[in-house]
């Protein structure tokens, strides 16, 4: 019998059975002779964030902007083309942070530091705690307006 946590597989390849852990999604030629244990993730994780704040926003004022008015389509746009930026090289994250998030934390390229789970609004968390070290998410709505997260450690 399979332990708990594996599935069975074939290979497309070798027509071969390999299999699958369901939680790391590794996956290995022997039977496996131990369970298969979920992973819960990382207790702490440190990210930085770009924050573009609109009309909706729970506090639509930033040190950049006394009285934030643009709309949330339109912050939507903005950010996506700072996201292509990032992703295309031609600004780092912190150094365009540092110029146009509505975050206090742009002084600091818009470091948050390390925090665990229950310090961020909920949609932030999860999307700061899926992401690998080093990645970028995509955009992520929050009351205080939309995010792109880039997890440091
Ligand atoms: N632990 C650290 N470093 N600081 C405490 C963070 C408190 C936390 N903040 C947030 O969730 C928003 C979304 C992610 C980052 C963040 C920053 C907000 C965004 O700006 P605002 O909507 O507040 O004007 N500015 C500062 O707090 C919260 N539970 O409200």
């Amino acid at each position: 019998i399979i332990p708990e946590g594996w599935e069975k597989r074939t290979s497309r390849s070798t027509g071969q059975n390999y299999y699958l852990n369901i939680y790391t999604k590794e996956s290995q030629w022997d039977l496996p002779t131990e369970p298969a244990k979920p992973v819960t993730g990382p207790e702490r994780v440190q990210c930085s964030h770009l924050l573009v704040k609109h009309s909706g926003s729970r506090r639509p004022s930033s040190w950049r902007e006394e009285n934030i008015t643009k709309s949330k389509e339109e912050a939507m746009e903005l950010i996506e083309g700072y996201r292509e930026q990032i992703t295309s090289g031609q600004a780092s994250f912190a150094e365009l942070a540092s110029k146009v998030s509505d975050c206090s934390s742009a002084a600091r390229g818009g470091d948050l530091g390390l925090f665990g789970r229950g310090a961020m609004q909920k949609p932030f968390e999860d999307a700061a705690f899926a992401l690998k070290v080093g990645e970028l998410s995509g955009v992520v709505t929050t009351d205080s307006g939309l995010h792109i997260i880039l997890r440091t450690v």
